[in-house]
């Protein structure tokens, strides 16, 4: 993220940047770059396209007619009225075509029509439906090419096949290289474009040869053993130029001759033996530009029902207290004012829709988001060809043999897929992957032996050309948009381009690692930014913990819609590592709570309880409110655990062990992927992982506990570990202005009048020393001990509800219960034990006291 900081600093303006011919410049450029300016050339693009296609096909019939008249016109022909012309477009038709036909290429200026048809569609439709660099390179050598070879081939025709331009190239051409050396030039031309462009196989008609009978013989054993060592015999035939033949089983089809387990081949058919497939996927469908994610939900007809902002205001609470004790009082969006009666109406009341709590709330929109790069996937296919070769050659020089090899292109790398020929044991393959990497000497070459539940074996290897993804295709797809998924998050392609496109909440947490600069944080990004397009203020809540303070600090702006804090804090964005514990014990105790509420609604998951609360089958006086998803994002975990160790790494280990059925999801995030960082605890509970490209093996294994990622080539190039499976993907890129466009988009929204406000949590530290001095006892001493014994439960939340009491006056209270020795100490998540056992008893400690 090493650019956001660049590009968020704006540099003051110097009085030179402020000249009013700069300033009508730089409006010039913003109404040349206008969305509706582009759109309005597309459509002169377009229609230039038809009408040059109308005129140079109607030219076609009337250019005898009209030919004579435009020579006499001259320059007057277009205005001269009198002048009637046959050409369906008139005399500007009959002009423009007698112009291209005539004075320039002939029948080859219809390639025109199509430059101006590519320019206009993408132009119009905003899309690179065409690839307009491509385009002009073929309308180019096309132009050329034919008005050459047409001016050449039809000699003195009366037409202009090949116009003014090229008749006079063909004639300089038959002047240099006579008639049959211009002819051979053009036909080699014609002949060598269609072998680039389509690359066809000239197979040569083989001459079956029938084999000796010994010969059978021994190529069935030979296609069940593996090669043999080469002898001196075979290195004399290889000294002589033979080379070995991949698929014995082939050869020995073929009656090919063999010696010592070997079978041998003149060099050049050895390669057209391993049949080579391109594998080419289609491209996801792509949805159309401006998805709205939900629905509008329709304005609610009455208004009985004032829906407010959930206000959760829940006492502060101290470490390790227990559950039990944790009292919750939330204010939320009321069933109605008056909840007994309305309570039994229920039934006729419409559907709670939380996302009413900010109606007018727009879902950000595509536009606000970059296509990066040519997005297409370029395949070279020499490169294909040359690598695929290579592969060959270098598994050959092992003793490796195979059966065919495949090959898929994707953005960052291709992978070749081989099947090895019948005897080769894969466990040697992989043995020699370190070797194989350095023979074919590229960065980045990762061997997959085997591939899982395939049999074959994977080489990787990166592309010269890589292809970025942008953020907005995989957000447009049709998997993203038409998903039912709780918490979609569009990371990235995988090799055979299928968008990977996976739930969150099914994950349920996701540990990320890389070292510096290799995409870490583009990845964070483009996970939030997922989030953002598809959920509503009302249903998720961010929270975001950036030690580094930089990384998040773009989320700053969305604080009233989808932050949440603990309360009194001023900041949504957590930097400090105290606050950090605090935070995260807040969590923990958000997260007890929804258990609680989970287990009064009889629910067993936040779906089904939310489902049920929309239904309105859950009483809001009760406690009840719809729960939306919470995810807690930290981006620099190593400083965290360096600095706090256990005091982080225990609630975390307690959130990502129990916090899923809650809606409560954790993103973590380290540059240092190293064992006292990950801990076993932290590891155990994280399935899904992700590693971009790490300094070593070791780190490799300490995220993914596999080898790999070490190999990876940076840039968004990444691995990761979901589901049991490891799958290389290339994460989508969103740039850091782009993430700025949406947070402001949603920023300048109208929100909740506050952050989303987590359940207060005391350090118990921070109580502890504050000694209880009997004369100075609370007022309330005495109903709480009495109320204590008599339900024989030390619990704080007890009081609270009994007494309706704040969280400080009953935690304050029950310490000086434990003083004055009603109660015992505090016995974490249990509650305290009541050390006067009847009302009685009490009675006589509180006279005497
Ligand atoms: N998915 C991607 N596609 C293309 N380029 C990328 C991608 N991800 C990252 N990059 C490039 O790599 C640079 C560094 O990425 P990023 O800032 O995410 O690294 P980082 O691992 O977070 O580094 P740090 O930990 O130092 O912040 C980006 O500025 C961008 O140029």
């Amino acid at each position: 993220m090493a650019n956001k900081a660049k590009t968020r600093k704006k540099s003051r303006p110097d009085a030179v940047d402020l000249r009013p011919d700069k300033e009508e410049q730089v409006e010039m450029k913003t109404l040349v770059k206008d969305e509706r300016t582009l759109k309005i050339i597309g459509a002169v693009c377009l229609l230039l396209a038809i009408f040059l296609f109308i005129a140079f096909s109607s030219y076609l019939f009337t250019w005898k007619a009209d030919q004579d008249k435009v020579f006499r016109g001259g320059s007057y022909f277009l205005f001269a009225e009198d002048i009637k012309v046959a050409n369906l477009l008139g005399r500007l038709g009959a002009w423009v075509s007698h112009f291209f036909f005539y004075k320039g290429f002939g029948l080859a200026s219809y390639f025109l029509c199509s430059l101006f048809f590519v320019l206009g569609a993408n132009l119009l439709f905003r899309k690179k439906l065409f690839r307009v660099s491509r385009n002009i390179r073929y309308v180019l050598v096309g132009l050329l090419y034919f008005s050459v070879s047409l001016a050449f081939f039809s000699g003195s025709s009366s037409f202009a096949w090949g116009g003014a331009v090229g008749n006079m190239i063909s004639k300089w051409m038959t002047s240099f290289l006579g008639t049959i050396g211009t002819a051979a030039i053009l036909l080699l031309g014609g002949i060598a474009y269609f072998i680039w462009r389509f690359n066809p196989q000239f197979d040569v008609p083989k001459i079956p040869k029938l084999p000796t009978r010994n010969q059978q013989s021994e190529s069935q054993n030979d296609t069940l053993t593996p090669p043999l060592p080469v002898d001196e015999d075979e290195e004399e035939v290889e000294n002589s130029g033979a080379r070995l033949l991949v698929d014995e089983t082939l050869a020995s089809k073929n009656g090919l001759k063999k010696k010592g387990g070997i079978v041998v081949v003149p060099p050049a058919e050895e390669e057209e033996m391993i049949p080579f497939d391109i594998i080419e996927k289609e491209e996801e469908l792509v949805a159309e530009i401006t998805p709205e994610p939900e629905p509008e939900p329709e304005p609610e007809p009455e208004p009985v029902h004032e829906v407010k902002p959930p206000v959760v205001i829940a006492p502060p609470v101290k470490k390790n207290q227990p559950v039990e004790d944790l009292p919750l009082e939330i204010k939320s969006q009321p069933l109605s004012e008056e909840s007994e009666e309305d309570a039994v109406k229920v039934d006729e009341l419409p559907p709670y829709e939380p996302t009413l709590d900010l109606r007018d709330y727009k879902y950000p929109g595509l536009d606000l988001l970059e296509t990066h790069g040519s997005e297409k996937i370029v395949q070279d296919p020499a490169e294909l060809e040359m690598n695929k070769n290579q592969i060959i050659n270098t598994l050959k020089n092992y003793d490796i043999n195979i059966q065919k090899i495949s090959a898929t292109v994707g953005p960052t790398v291709t992978l070749y897929e081989i099947v090895p020929a019948a005897g080769v044991r894969i466990s040697r393959i992989k043995n020699l992957e370190d070797d194989i990497a350095l023979s074919l000497a590229a960065l980045g070459i990762r061997i997959i032996a085997p591939i899982p539940g395939k049999g074959t074996i994977g080489i990787e290897v990166p592309n010269v050309k890589k292809t970025v993804v942008s953020m907005k295709t995989l957000l447009s797809s049709e998997k993203f948009t038409h998903n039912n998924f709780s918490l979609p998050i569009a990371i990235g392609k995988k090799i055979d381009n299928e968008n990977f496109i996976v739930d969150l909440a099914s994950m349920p947490h996701l540990l990320m690692a890389g070292a510096t600069g290799q995409g870490k944080s583009v990845g964070l990004n483009a996970i939030l930014v997922s989030l953002l397009y598809k959920k509503h203020p009302s249903q998720l809540k961010f929270v975001l913990v950036d030690p580094k303070k930089v990384e998040l600090s773009i989320y700053r702006t969305i604080e009233h819609h989808f932050l949440a804090k603990l309360p009194g804090e001023e900041e949504a964005i957590i930097t400090d590592t105290k606050k950090v514990i605090n935070t995260l014990n807040a969590l923990c105790i958000e997260m007890d709570n929804r258990y609680d509420l989970l287990k009064e609604a009889g629910t067993r998951n936040i779906k089904e309880y939310n489902e049920k609360f929309i239904k309105r089958r859950l009483n809001p006086q009760k406690g009840h409110q719809f729960l939306p998803f919470i995810v807690l994002v930290i981006d620099e975990f190593a400083d965290l655990i360096m600095t706090a160790g256990k005091e982080v790494e225990m609630p975390i280990a307690r959130l990502a062990q129990l916090a899923r059925a809650v809606g409560i999801h954790l993103i973590i995030a380290t540059q240092r992927p190293s064992v006292n960082i990950i801990t076993g605890t932290i590891k155990a509970n994280f399935p899904a992982r992700i590693a971009f490209k790490v300094s070593s093996k070791i780190d490799s294994r300490t995220i993914l506990d596999a080898g790999g990622a070490e190999q990876l080539i940076g840039k968004g190039d990444m691995l990761i570990s979901y589901n049991g499976e490891l799958t290389r993907l290339q994460c989508a890129f969103v740039d850091t202005p782009e993430v700025e466009e949406v947070t402001d988009f949603i920023g300048n929204q109208r929100g909740y009048p506050q952050a989303f406000l987590l359940p207060e949590y005391v350090d118990e530290k921070d109580m502890e020393g504050k000694d209880f001095d009997l004369g100075d006892k609370d007022p309330l001493f005495e109903e709480a001990a009495r109320l204590i014994v008599a339900n024989q439960i030390g619990s704080t939340s007890l009081l609270q509800r009994r007494m309706k009491l704040g969280y400080n006056r009953a935690g304050r209270l029950m310490d000086q219960l434990e003083a004055a020795g009603v109660v015992g100490p505090n016995l974490g998540s249990k509650a305290r034990e009541v050390l006067i056992k009847t009302e009685h008893e009490l009675e006589e400690f509180l006279t005497n006291m």
